[in-house]
């Protein structure tokens, strides 16, 4: 639990490392080489403790050096067992993108339940329906999915209902090594995938990003290590982003690059924020700001990438409520992400939900029932209240409403979630000045 003293600007500087949407990925994509891998500006964040753990009862040494790199040594990759990998049942989405390199290094891999923010039901239909197609057959158990691949894997045409990232990077991981060509339409192109699949060239993959999201892989036969530096976390760089215009505070964040946040930039900028990018390749970011004034009401949708990301959502909603008017959000991607209002609303904020698609573009969330467009008032005068966390960015953004509030509030199940995401974030809200402590800290 947190005890946040609300009513200070943040101002001063914090420092984002790699995204976790790719780091988890890297490591995964590890395994596929048969010679050791270095990943440099590795976040310490939950998500990456439980990606290793995964790795090591696996056989991979994981050891990390200067400049917080990880180093994955998989000379000796190897079946786990099941009440080994169990201990990491449900704890995030990562364990099921394992099934390619595991299926290339073993012919087999056990799937544990699998975690994540409850933002909705997340199926892993188009998963299963491409390892299938790429021969593998998949066995439902008690414990989890047990995955073989008798005749080893083969090059696909496919086609993903819809542009998923989780069910992209599962096609990229089997088809590196599969036999043939593999043609995925309907890709999602994230930064996060592309950083990806620059991660596989390094290790002798041959993939083709073509225009209207096609993806080409050529099969290779065998992958070498890699040694990468990750893109910086664009998702905590809009967080912090988002804190500063909530608090009317300023923030630099350092790390954060301008090409990956163009949709959130222009997003910031329509709010009334201000922004000033530094390119520097040693040391540059980008300085957020509120310039004073009112803030402006927007109509937003979420959506895949260039769209707004979802997980931008949540903390721009806790900038909206102290925007002059009336906003909207249309969150397109997730079914259930608007969860965390009711703890917004608790603090004063002016939020309706409604099952309508209020953003203009008919979503597959209209016709069945989904709460999944928010109309935003403001703006509100928030107060303090005691809050519990539902999820990693939901858990961020109740924190900063906390910052943005009147009064003292208790901000319940950091640890759990936020550490997921946001690295050392403690120290980094005491940077910013934030008055906030853990009680009993101070005795
Ligand atoms: C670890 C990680 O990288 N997480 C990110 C990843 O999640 P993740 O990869 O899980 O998200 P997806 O892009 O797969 O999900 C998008 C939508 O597709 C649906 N879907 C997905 C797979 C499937 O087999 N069937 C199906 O219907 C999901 O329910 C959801 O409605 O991308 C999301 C969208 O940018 C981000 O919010 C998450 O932060
Ligand atoms: C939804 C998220 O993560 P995950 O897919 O790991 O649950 C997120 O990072 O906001």
């Amino acid at each position: 639990m947190l005890i946040v003293h609300g009513g200070t600007p943040l101002k001063g500087e914090i420092r984002v490392r790699g995204a976790k949407n790719l780091v988890s990925k890297a490591m995964v994509a590890a395994v596929l080489g048969e010679t050791p891998s270095t990943l440099y500006d590795v976040p310490q964040i939950s998500d990456v403790g439980i990606v290793s753990g995964l790795l090591r009862v696996h056989g991979v040494e994981v050891t990390s050096g200067h400049d917080q790199s990880l180093h994955f040594d998989t000379s000796k990759v190897e079946a786990a067992g099941v009440d080994e990998i169990n201990i990491h049942a449900g704890s995030s989405r990562i364990p099921i993108l394992l099934c390619g390199p595991l299926l290339h290094r073993l012919g087999r891999a056990f799937i544990p339940d699998l975690g994540g923010c409850n933002i909705g039901g997340r199926p892993i239909d188009f998963h299963l329906n491409a390892l299938r197609e790429f021969g593998a057959v998949v066995d439902k158990t008690p414990g989890g999915l047990e995955i073989t691949a008798p005749e080893g894997l083969k090059g696909i045409q496919y086609r993903l209902d819809y542009p998923s990232v989780g069910a992209t990077e599962q096609v990229l991981l089997a088809a590196v090594r599969a036999e043939g060509t593999t043609e995925l339409r309907n890709a999602a192109i994230e930064p996060e995938i592309i950083d990806l699949i620059c991660v596989l060239q390094k290790m002798g993959a041959i993939i083709k990003v073509h225009t209207n999201r096609v993806i080409e892989i050529t099969g290779v036969e065998r992958l070498h290590g890699y040694s990468h530096r990750p893109i910086p976390d664009r998702i905590e760089a809009g967080s912090w982003a988002s804190a500063a215009l909530a608090t009317q505070g300023e923030v630099f964040v350092r790390g954060a690059r301008q090409a990956d946040m163009m949709t959130f930039l222009n997003v910031f900028r329509s709010i009334g924020g201000e922004y000033e990018v530094n390119d520097s390749p040693v040391d540059g970011g980008i300085r957020f700001w509120h310039p004073g004034g009112p803030l402006k009401p927007v109509a937003l949708e979420t959506d895949v990438h260039p769209g707004l990301m979802t997980d931008w959502q949540q903390p721009l909603v806790v900038a909206l409520t102290q925007a002059q008017g009336l906003s909207i959000m249309h969150e397109t991607v997730y079914e259930r992400r608007f969860g965390y209002t009711q703890e917004l609303r608790a603090m004063g904020a002016n939020i309706e939900l409604y099952s309508e698609c209020l953003g203009g573009t008919p979503c597959r969330w209209g016709r069945r029932n989904f709460l999944h467009s928010a109309v935003i008032a403001g703006p509100s005068k928030l107060h303090a209240a005691d809050l519990q966390i539902p999820d990693l960015r939901a858990g961020f953004s109740h924190l900063i409403a906390a910052l943005a509030a009147e009064g003292t509030s208790r901000v319940y199940g950091v640890d759990r979630y936020i550490t997921r995401g946001y690295e050392n974030f403690e120290a980094k809200l005491a940077a910013l000045g934030a008055n906030v402590e853990r009680p009993g800290a101070a005795l």
